[in-house]
Protein backbone atom coordinates (compact mmCIF):
# COMPACT_ATOMS: atom_id res chain seq x y z
CA UNK A 1 0.00 0.00 0.00
CA UNK A 2 1.23 3.45 -0.88
CA UNK A 3 1.45 5.91 1.55
CA UNK A 4 2.97 8.81 0.16
CA UNK A 5 1.98 9.32 -3.32
CA UNK A 6 3.88 9.97 -6.35
CA UNK A 7 2.71 13.26 -7.71
CA UNK A 8 0.51 13.00 -11.08
CA UNK A 9 1.76 13.29 -14.20
CA UNK A 10 0.77 16.80 -15.30
CA UNK A 11 3.15 17.34 -17.86
CA UNK A 12 2.02 19.52 -20.77
CA UNK A 13 0.22 18.03 -23.41
CA UNK A 14 2.02 16.39 -26.03
CA UNK A 15 1.49 15.21 -29.82
CA UNK A 16 0.34 11.92 -28.56
CA UNK A 17 -3.13 12.13 -26.62
CA UNK A 18 -5.79 10.48 -29.16
CA UNK A 19 -8.36 12.92 -30.26
CA UNK A 20 -12.32 11.89 -28.86
CA UNK A 21 -14.14 9.88 -31.88
CA UNK A 22 -17.23 8.42 -29.72
CA UNK A 23 -19.92 6.15 -30.41
CA UNK A 24 -21.29 5.16 -27.08
CA UNK A 25 -24.44 5.89 -25.18
CA UNK A 26 -24.80 9.04 -23.01
CA UNK A 27 -26.58 10.41 -20.47
CA UNK A 28 -26.71 14.14 -18.86
CA UNK A 29 -26.81 14.95 -15.24
CA UNK A 30 -27.91 16.99 -12.67
CA UNK A 31 -28.59 20.64 -13.62
CA UNK A 32 -27.50 19.65 -17.46
CA UNK A 33 -30.62 21.41 -18.54
CA UNK A 34 -29.77 24.89 -17.64
CA UNK A 35 -29.13 27.41 -20.49
CA UNK A 36 -26.12 28.91 -18.84
CA UNK A 37 -23.11 28.27 -20.66
CA UNK A 38 -21.42 26.73 -17.64
CA UNK A 39 -24.07 23.79 -17.48
CA UNK A 40 -24.96 23.53 -21.26
CA UNK A 41 -25.15 19.77 -21.90
CA UNK A 42 -22.66 18.12 -23.77
CA UNK A 43 -24.50 16.27 -26.49
CA UNK A 44 -21.49 13.95 -27.62
CA UNK A 45 -17.74 13.62 -26.44
CA UNK A 46 -17.01 14.28 -30.05
CA UNK A 47 -18.20 18.23 -28.95
CA UNK A 48 -14.94 18.18 -26.51
CA UNK A 49 -11.43 18.56 -28.04
CA UNK A 50 -8.76 17.23 -25.35
CA UNK A 51 -6.04 19.80 -24.63
CA UNK A 52 -3.90 18.37 -21.96
CA UNK A 53 -3.74 15.50 -19.35
CA UNK A 54 -4.65 16.64 -15.59
CA UNK A 55 -3.66 13.81 -13.96
CA UNK A 56 -3.55 10.15 -13.82
CA UNK A 57 -5.57 8.08 -11.32
CA UNK A 58 -5.62 4.08 -10.83
CA UNK A 59 -8.17 3.75 -13.30
CA UNK A 60 -7.84 6.28 -16.02
CA UNK A 61 -6.76 9.61 -17.23
CA UNK A 62 -8.08 13.06 -16.74
CA UNK A 63 -7.56 15.12 -19.32
CA UNK A 64 -8.37 18.93 -19.73
CA UNK A 65 -10.33 19.57 -22.53
CA UNK A 66 -12.62 22.70 -24.46
CA UNK A 67 -16.07 22.38 -26.12
CA UNK A 68 -15.49 22.85 -29.49
CA UNK A 69 -18.16 25.28 -29.93
CA UNK A 70 -18.56 27.75 -26.69
CA UNK A 71 -14.74 27.06 -25.68
CA UNK A 72 -16.07 26.37 -22.49
CA UNK A 73 -13.52 24.29 -20.59
CA UNK A 74 -14.04 20.36 -18.58
CA UNK A 75 -12.35 17.97 -17.16
CA UNK A 76 -12.64 14.81 -18.95
CA UNK A 77 -12.01 11.57 -17.00
CA UNK A 78 -12.03 8.25 -18.40
CA UNK A 79 -12.02 5.26 -17.01
CA UNK A 80 -11.47 1.52 -17.94
CA UNK A 81 -13.85 -0.46 -16.31
CA UNK A 82 -13.56 -3.70 -15.96
CA UNK A 83 -15.23 -6.99 -13.50
CA UNK A 84 -13.84 -5.39 -10.09
CA UNK A 85 -14.12 -1.86 -10.53
CA UNK A 86 -17.36 0.03 -9.10
CA UNK A 87 -17.40 2.79 -12.02
CA UNK A 88 -21.27 2.14 -12.45
CA UNK A 89 -21.92 2.88 -9.00
CA UNK A 90 -19.66 6.39 -9.22
CA UNK A 91 -21.68 6.98 -12.38
CA UNK A 92 -25.09 6.60 -10.29
CA UNK A 93 -23.54 8.72 -7.28
CA UNK A 94 -22.70 11.69 -9.66
CA UNK A 95 -26.04 11.96 -11.81
CA UNK A 96 -27.72 12.18 -8.07
CA UNK A 97 -25.67 15.28 -7.10
CA UNK A 98 -26.17 19.22 -7.34
CA UNK A 99 -24.09 21.15 -4.59
CA UNK A 100 -21.49 23.72 -4.68
CA UNK A 101 -18.90 21.75 -2.75
CA UNK A 102 -18.55 19.14 -4.69
CA UNK A 103 -17.34 18.79 -8.27
CA UNK A 104 -20.43 19.00 -10.60
CA UNK A 105 -20.53 15.93 -13.56
CA UNK A 106 -22.06 17.47 -17.07
CA UNK A 107 -22.28 14.23 -18.50
CA UNK A 108 -21.48 10.62 -18.21
CA UNK A 109 -20.41 8.69 -21.84
CA UNK A 110 -20.99 4.53 -21.45
CA UNK A 111 -19.90 2.47 -23.95
CA UNK A 112 -18.10 -1.22 -24.22
CA UNK A 113 -14.97 0.28 -22.99
CA UNK A 114 -14.84 2.99 -21.36
CA UNK A 115 -16.50 5.53 -19.25
CA UNK A 116 -16.47 8.79 -19.77
CA UNK A 117 -16.81 12.02 -16.91
CA UNK A 118 -17.34 15.25 -18.25
CA UNK A 119 -16.83 17.12 -15.20
CA UNK A 120 -16.41 20.67 -14.13
CA UNK A 121 -12.62 22.11 -14.25
CA UNK A 122 -11.08 22.81 -11.09
CA UNK A 123 -7.93 24.65 -12.41
CA UNK A 124 -5.76 24.64 -9.15
CA UNK A 125 -5.56 21.04 -9.29
CA UNK A 126 -5.85 18.82 -5.70
CA UNK A 127 -5.08 19.16 -2.84
CA UNK A 128 -2.29 17.03 -2.98
CA UNK A 129 -0.95 19.15 -5.19
CA UNK A 130 -1.19 22.24 -3.29
CA UNK A 131 0.74 20.52 -0.39
CA UNK A 132 3.56 19.68 -2.37
CA UNK A 133 4.04 23.18 -3.52
CA UNK A 134 3.12 25.14 -0.32
CA UNK A 135 3.99 22.58 2.08
CA UNK A 136 1.94 23.83 4.94
CA UNK A 137 -1.21 25.68 5.33
CA UNK A 138 -2.11 28.40 7.84
CA UNK A 139 -4.90 27.81 10.63
CA UNK A 140 -7.24 30.08 8.87
CA UNK A 141 -6.67 28.08 5.86
CA UNK A 142 -7.39 24.88 7.49
CA UNK A 143 -10.47 25.87 9.43
CA UNK A 144 -12.13 26.91 5.86
CA UNK A 145 -11.11 24.05 4.10
CA UNK A 146 -12.56 22.00 6.90
CA UNK A 147 -15.65 24.05 7.07
CA UNK A 148 -16.24 23.22 3.13
CA UNK A 149 -15.37 19.70 3.23
CA UNK A 150 -17.97 19.21 6.46
CA UNK A 151 -20.46 21.01 4.31
CA UNK A 152 -19.76 18.29 1.36
CA UNK A 153 -20.14 15.52 3.68
CA UNK A 154 -23.39 17.29 5.37
CA UNK A 155 -24.79 16.89 1.62
CA UNK A 156 -23.35 13.54 1.11
CA UNK A 157 -25.07 12.17 3.89
CA UNK A 158 -28.36 13.83 3.64
CA UNK A 159 -28.26 11.77 0.38
CA UNK A 160 -27.02 8.54 1.73
CA UNK A 161 -23.53 8.09 0.27
CA UNK A 162 -20.46 7.74 2.24
CA UNK A 163 -17.60 8.83 0.12
CA UNK A 164 -15.46 6.29 1.47
CA UNK A 165 -11.90 8.03 -0.22
CA UNK A 166 -11.64 11.31 1.56
CA UNK A 167 -7.72 12.50 0.82
CA UNK A 168 -5.94 15.42 -0.34
CA UNK A 169 -5.94 13.69 -4.05
CA UNK A 170 -9.55 13.91 -4.09
CA UNK A 171 -10.10 17.50 -2.92
CA UNK A 172 -9.81 19.90 -5.76
CA UNK A 173 -9.28 23.63 -5.74
CA UNK A 174 -10.75 25.69 -8.48
CA UNK A 175 -9.42 28.72 -10.06
CA UNK A 176 -11.41 31.02 -6.96
CA UNK A 177 -9.32 28.72 -4.50
CA UNK A 178 -12.58 26.51 -3.13
CA UNK A 179 -12.07 23.44 -1.88
CA UNK A 180 -14.66 20.85 -3.64
CA UNK A 181 -14.85 16.92 -3.04
CA UNK A 182 -14.37 14.31 -5.73
CA UNK A 183 -13.82 11.24 -7.20
CA UNK A 184 -16.74 8.44 -6.23
CA UNK A 185 -14.90 5.65 -7.07
CA UNK A 186 -14.97 4.56 -3.53
CA UNK A 187 -18.49 5.51 -2.54
CA UNK A 188 -21.05 3.71 -1.64
CA UNK A 189 -25.21 4.49 -1.17
CA UNK A 190 -25.55 2.78 2.39
CA UNK A 191 -29.54 2.61 2.03
CA UNK A 192 -28.94 -0.75 2.51
CA UNK A 193 -25.91 -0.54 4.98
CA UNK A 194 -23.53 -1.70 2.28
CA UNK A 195 -20.09 -0.01 2.88
CA UNK A 196 -16.86 -1.10 0.33
CA UNK A 197 -13.77 -1.99 1.65
CA UNK A 198 -11.94 0.55 -1.52
CA UNK A 199 -10.18 3.47 -0.48
CA UNK A 200 -7.11 4.33 0.36
CA UNK A 201 -5.64 2.41 3.35
CA UNK A 202 -3.27 5.93 4.64
CA UNK A 203 -7.18 7.72 5.45
CA UNK A 204 -8.69 5.28 6.40
CA UNK A 205 -10.48 4.59 9.97
CA UNK A 206 -9.62 2.57 12.31
CA UNK A 207 -12.84 0.31 12.82
CA UNK A 208 -12.14 0.13 8.50
CA UNK A 209 -8.79 -1.10 9.08
CA UNK A 210 -9.52 -3.49 12.17
CA UNK A 211 -13.10 -4.34 11.99
CA UNK A 212 -12.81 -6.82 14.74
CA UNK A 213 -11.41 -4.43 17.56
CA UNK A 214 -13.44 -1.43 16.66
CA UNK A 215 -16.79 -3.13 15.23
CA UNK A 216 -18.60 -1.99 12.38
CA UNK A 217 -22.53 -0.62 12.26
CA UNK A 218 -25.00 0.82 10.22
CA UNK A 219 -24.21 4.46 9.87
CA UNK A 220 -20.78 3.69 10.84
CA UNK A 221 -19.65 4.74 7.48
CA UNK A 222 -19.99 8.37 7.68
CA UNK A 223 -17.75 8.12 10.55
CA UNK A 224 -14.54 7.04 8.50
CA UNK A 225 -15.11 9.98 6.26
CA UNK A 226 -14.93 12.41 9.45
CA UNK A 227 -11.73 10.18 10.77
CA UNK A 228 -10.40 10.81 6.97
CA UNK A 229 -11.14 14.72 7.19
CA UNK A 230 -9.26 14.74 10.70
CA UNK A 231 -6.11 13.42 9.00
CA UNK A 232 -6.50 15.93 5.85
CA UNK A 233 -6.63 19.07 7.75
CA UNK A 234 -3.88 17.56 10.32
CA UNK A 235 -1.33 16.95 7.02
CA UNK A 236 -2.28 20.06 5.83
CA UNK A 237 -1.40 22.07 8.82
CA UNK A 238 1.81 19.96 9.55
CA UNK A 239 2.83 19.93 5.67
CA UNK A 240 2.53 15.69 5.50
CA UNK A 241 0.91 12.36 6.32
CA UNK A 242 0.42 13.17 10.10
CA UNK A 243 0.24 9.65 11.43
CA UNK A 244 3.45 8.34 10.75
CA UNK A 245 6.54 9.66 12.26
CA UNK A 246 9.33 11.08 9.98
CA UNK A 247 11.58 7.97 8.35
CA UNK A 248 8.53 5.50 9.33
CA UNK A 249 8.78 2.94 6.37
CA UNK A 250 5.45 3.69 5.09
CA UNK A 251 3.98 -0.07 4.78
CA UNK A 252 0.62 -1.54 5.89
CA UNK A 253 1.94 -2.85 9.41
CA UNK A 254 3.25 0.81 10.02
CA UNK A 255 0.05 2.45 9.20
CA UNK A 256 -2.15 -0.50 11.05
CA UNK A 257 0.10 0.17 14.05
CA UNK A 258 -0.48 4.20 13.42
CA UNK A 259 -4.49 4.15 12.81
CA UNK A 260 -5.27 1.19 15.30
CA UNK A 261 -2.82 1.16 18.02
CA UNK A 262 -1.33 4.32 18.94
CA UNK A 263 -2.84 6.06 21.79
CA UNK A 264 -2.30 9.60 20.68
CA UNK A 265 -2.03 11.67 17.44
CA UNK A 266 1.38 14.09 17.50
CA UNK A 267 -0.66 17.77 17.29
CA UNK A 268 2.01 20.20 17.19
CA UNK A 269 2.50 22.42 20.11
CA UNK A 270 1.76 25.53 17.60
CA UNK A 271 -2.21 24.55 17.28
CA UNK A 272 -4.44 26.59 18.75
CA UNK A 273 -6.47 24.64 21.45
CA UNK A 274 -9.59 24.78 19.02
CA UNK A 275 -7.74 23.02 16.53
CA UNK A 276 -6.71 20.91 18.82
CA UNK A 277 -10.25 19.75 19.97
CA UNK A 278 -11.71 19.72 16.36
CA UNK A 279 -8.91 17.51 15.28
CA UNK A 280 -9.21 15.49 18.40
CA UNK A 281 -12.54 15.12 17.74
CA UNK A 282 -12.19 13.45 14.31
CA UNK A 283 -9.61 11.36 14.90
CA UNK A 284 -10.99 9.51 17.98
CA UNK A 285 -10.70 6.07 17.40
CA UNK A 286 -14.14 4.41 18.29
CA UNK A 287 -16.08 5.67 15.92
CA UNK A 288 -19.25 5.84 18.61
CA UNK A 289 -17.83 8.21 20.11
CA UNK A 290 -16.43 10.58 17.11
CA UNK A 291 -18.46 13.71 16.60
CA UNK A 292 -20.42 13.47 13.53
CA UNK A 293 -20.58 16.11 10.53
CA UNK A 294 -23.23 18.36 11.94
CA UNK A 295 -21.24 18.36 15.41
CA UNK A 296 -18.15 19.80 13.93
CA UNK A 297 -19.98 22.13 11.52
CA UNK A 298 -21.03 23.12 15.13
CA UNK A 299 -17.48 23.63 15.91
CA UNK A 300 -16.15 26.92 16.96
CA UNK A 301 -13.10 25.93 15.10
CA UNK A 302 -14.86 25.83 11.49
CA UNK A 303 -18.04 27.70 12.73
CA UNK A 304 -18.60 31.11 10.66
CA UNK A 305 -15.85 30.15 8.69
N1 LIG B 1 -12.20 17.93 -12.37
C1 LIG B 1 -10.86 18.01 -12.37
N2 LIG B 1 -10.25 19.18 -12.67
C2 LIG B 1 -8.90 19.26 -12.63
N3 LIG B 1 -8.07 18.24 -12.34
C3 LIG B 1 -8.63 17.05 -12.04
C4 LIG B 1 -10.04 16.87 -12.04
N4 LIG B 1 -10.30 15.58 -11.69
C5 LIG B 1 -9.11 15.00 -11.47
N5 LIG B 1 -8.10 15.87 -11.69
C6 LIG B 1 -6.66 15.58 -11.58
O1 LIG B 1 -6.44 14.26 -12.02
C7 LIG B 1 -5.85 13.48 -10.98
C8 LIG B 1 -6.36 12.06 -11.09
O2 LIG B 1 -7.70 12.03 -10.69
P1 LIG B 1 -8.48 10.67 -10.43
O3 LIG B 1 -9.77 11.02 -9.82
O4 LIG B 1 -8.52 9.87 -11.69
O5 LIG B 1 -7.54 9.85 -9.49
P2 LIG B 1 -7.05 10.06 -7.98
O6 LIG B 1 -8.21 10.28 -7.09
O7 LIG B 1 -6.01 11.12 -7.94
O8 LIG B 1 -6.38 8.66 -7.70
P3 LIG B 1 -7.09 7.26 -7.46
O9 LIG B 1 -7.99 7.00 -8.60
O10 LIG B 1 -5.94 6.33 -7.42
O11 LIG B 1 -7.81 7.40 -6.16
C9 LIG B 1 -6.21 14.21 -9.69
O12 LIG B 1 -5.29 13.94 -8.67
C10 LIG B 1 -6.18 15.67 -10.13
O13 LIG B 1 -4.86 16.17 -10.09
Amino acid sequence: MTLVRERRHQEPLTLSIPPLIYHGTAFSVASSSSSSPETSPIQTLNDLEKLSVLGQGSGGTVYKTRHRRTKTLYALKVLRPNLNTTVTVEADILKRIESSFIIKCYAVFVSLYDLCFVMELMEKGSLHDALLAQQVFSEPMVSSLANRILQGLRYLQKMGIVHGDIKPSNLLINKKGEVKIADFGASRIVAGGDYGSNGTCAYMSPERVDLEKWGFGGEVGFAGDVWSLGVVVLECYIGRYPLTKVGDKPDWATLFCAICCNEKVDIPVSCSLEFRDFVGRCLEKDWRKRDTVEELLRHSFVKNR
